[in-house]
């Protein structure tokens, strides 16, 4: 954890549930807000104004899962961020390894994607993180520098953006790196946004993402430069996703 950063536990719901079980998922994970960490959940697209609904007065903010680099325009099937704005998002989650492999994004598409979200006033969390065969070659730490590089626009800083750690060969497996090798890339992850942000860059949080459940939460969130976590399946569940925030 970085001192005096308020931590994020991040819920990315992927592509499931019922717009039923969307909104009682919302509400469960409401009842259990804490003051601990600030929380975050991000729905599919058609579940984001039924949920901003049943969140309405809640301590839980909503995200989306992607927006397109324009204002508008004839983007059939897109949504801009403007548009998610308007309707109570706080945040948008960009460059998730499932967004970069499923429609071929790159670092340059999402930067633009983020000046989008920036100008429109949405907290960008982009997502950075190496393959498995990446890993085993000793290149992550370069790779996830050069994806910061491409990614992250001017005016992130100020605007708190969020940067999230997330080993491709960890989301949805169940493997996970071991604590040292998350503490070393958080600490590299740092480096580079004081290298690119200078002071802004020691308190942007750098949160974890990957395999996250609540048994091995708070091994993982104490670790120096873990700010918090994007939880995909553990978040599907209230008690699971609470039970994360919980391990702070
Ligand atoms: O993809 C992610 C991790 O998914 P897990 O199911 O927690 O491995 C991350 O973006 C949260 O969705």
């Amino acid at each position: 954890m970085t001192p005096g950063v308020r931590p994020l536990i991040a819920g990315n719901w992927k592509m499931h549930g019922t717009l039923a079980e969307a909104t009682a998922l919302a509400s469960g994970v409401a009842a259990g807000a804490t003051e601990k960490a600030e929380l975050l959940v991000c729905p599919p697209f058609p579940h984001l104004v039924p949920v901003a609904e049943a969140l309405r007065g809640k301590a839980v903010a909503l995200g989306a899962q992607d927006c397109h680099a324009a204002a508008k325009g004839a983007h059939t099937g897109d949504v801009a961020a403007a548009m998610l704005k308007d309707l109570g998002a706080a945040y948008v989650i960009l460059g998730h390894s499932e967004r970069r492999a499923d429609h071929g994004e790159s670092d340059a598409a999402v930067k633009a994607k983020a000046e989008a979200a920036l100008a429109a006033g949405l907290v960008p969390v982009v997502c950075v993180g190496e393959s498995e065969a990446q890993r085993l070659s000793g290149e992550a730490e370069a790779v996830v520098a050069g994806q910061l590089a491409g990614s992250l626009p001017e005016g992130f800083a100020a605007a708190g953006g969020v940067v999230a750690y997330e080993p491709v060969w960890a989301i949805g497996t169940g493997r996970t790196p071991t604590e040292d090798d998350i503490a070393a890339m958080h600490a590299r992850i740092r480096a580079e946004l004081e290298k690119a942000f200078g002071e802004a860059g020691k308190t942007l949080r750098i949160l974890y993402g990957g395999s996250v459940k609540p048994s091995n939460a708070k091994g993982i969130l104490a670790l120096p430069h873990v700010d918090g976590a994007l939880v995909g399946g553990a978040s599907l569940k209230a008690e699971d996703f609470l039970g994360i925030a919980a391990a702070l």
